[in-house]
């Protein structure tokens, strides 16, 4: 048997996780939630306006490859500076164990943001699509690498249903060709290796040919510097994950700013 990566880890837990609120909030509740009947914003969209940067900027308060990031910053100043800086999008992780995050983290960030708002999760039932849609998230994450194409496809049509937008996460070219068909608004190519946390740029090079042009492009991981992001474009990424650059100042929002300055005055 072979030794469990992070992911299965994240999984195992998950599941207890996901057990434990259906008891605690079932359906019934969240769909009393009053972000059960709202609209979501595309975010889809929001990555392709021209007089945005593309960047999604991710609000994280620690991971499995780095640790604790930054267990001060608070998340209404730094999602608020980060749409006020020009990010396309934001990104909120609401896992508790493995990344310090909450969906309160993430309704707080509706509370205070008009812009799209993905929830950082890692899915593995479909009552988590309902519960995203309960506490304020525009899109939700589907990781191919913990889904087989069927579920990514059943889930992402009920995500769709809610009017939910999906980012299929893929991290090679076997999990690019199987999920295809899934119908995902957005392919993000993860550049970070789960298993040995080694990032590289290359591998969002090396697929972006094969995603087909219908479905916008996003870069995930690893991403620190304009000149990347320049790279990524020529290639045909249009959306940009940021986390750890941006999370790892004591003011987020500043970093983002000074770098989405940058980044506009190479444009
Ligand atoms: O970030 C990790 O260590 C990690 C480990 C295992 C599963 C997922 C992980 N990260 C989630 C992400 O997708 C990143 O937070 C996101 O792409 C931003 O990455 P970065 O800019 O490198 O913080």
């Amino acid at each position: 048997m072979s030794t469990p990566n992070i992911l299965d880890k994240i999984i195992a837990e998950k599941r207890l996780e996901v057990a434990e609120r259906k008891e605690l909030y079932p359906v019934r509740l969240l769909e009393k939630s009053l972000y059960f009947g709202s609209t979501p914003v595309s975010m889809r969209k929001y990555i392709q306006r021209p007089d945005l940067s593309g960047i999604i900027a991710e609000f994280k308060r620690k991971s499995p490859s780095k640790g604790v990031i930054n267990a001060h910053a608070p998340v209404e100043r730094t999602t608020i500076g980060y749409m006020q800086a020009g990010a396309s999008a934001l990104s909120v992780l609401t896992d508790k164990p493995f990344f310090g995050g909450a969906n309160e983290d993430l309704t707080l960030a509706r509370r205070f943001n008009f812009c799209p708002i993905i929830r950082k999760d890692f899915t593995i039932d479909e009552y988590q699509i309902l519960e995203a849609k309960s506490i304020g998230a525009d899109a939700i994450l589907l990781i191919a690498a913990v889904l087989t194409p069927l579920q990514s496809k059943a889930f992402a049509d009920l995500a769709h249903s809610l009017g939910l937008e999906v980012l299929l996460e893929v991290h090679d070219e076997a999990e690019l060709q199987q999920n295809l068909e899934v119908g995902a608004d957005m392919i993000g190519v993860n550049n970070r290796n789960l298993k040995t946390f080694e990032v590289s740029i290359e591998v969002s090079r090396r697929l972006a040919p094969m995603i087909p042009s219908s479905v916008v492009k996003v870069s995930e991981s690893g991403i620190s510097s304009p000149e990347t992001i320049s790279i990524l474009r020529e290639v045909g990424y249009e959306g940009f994950l940021m986390g750890e650059n941006f999370m790892k100042h004591s003011r987020p929002e500043k970093a983002a700013l000074e770098f989405i300055e940058q980044l506009t005055a190479r444009a």
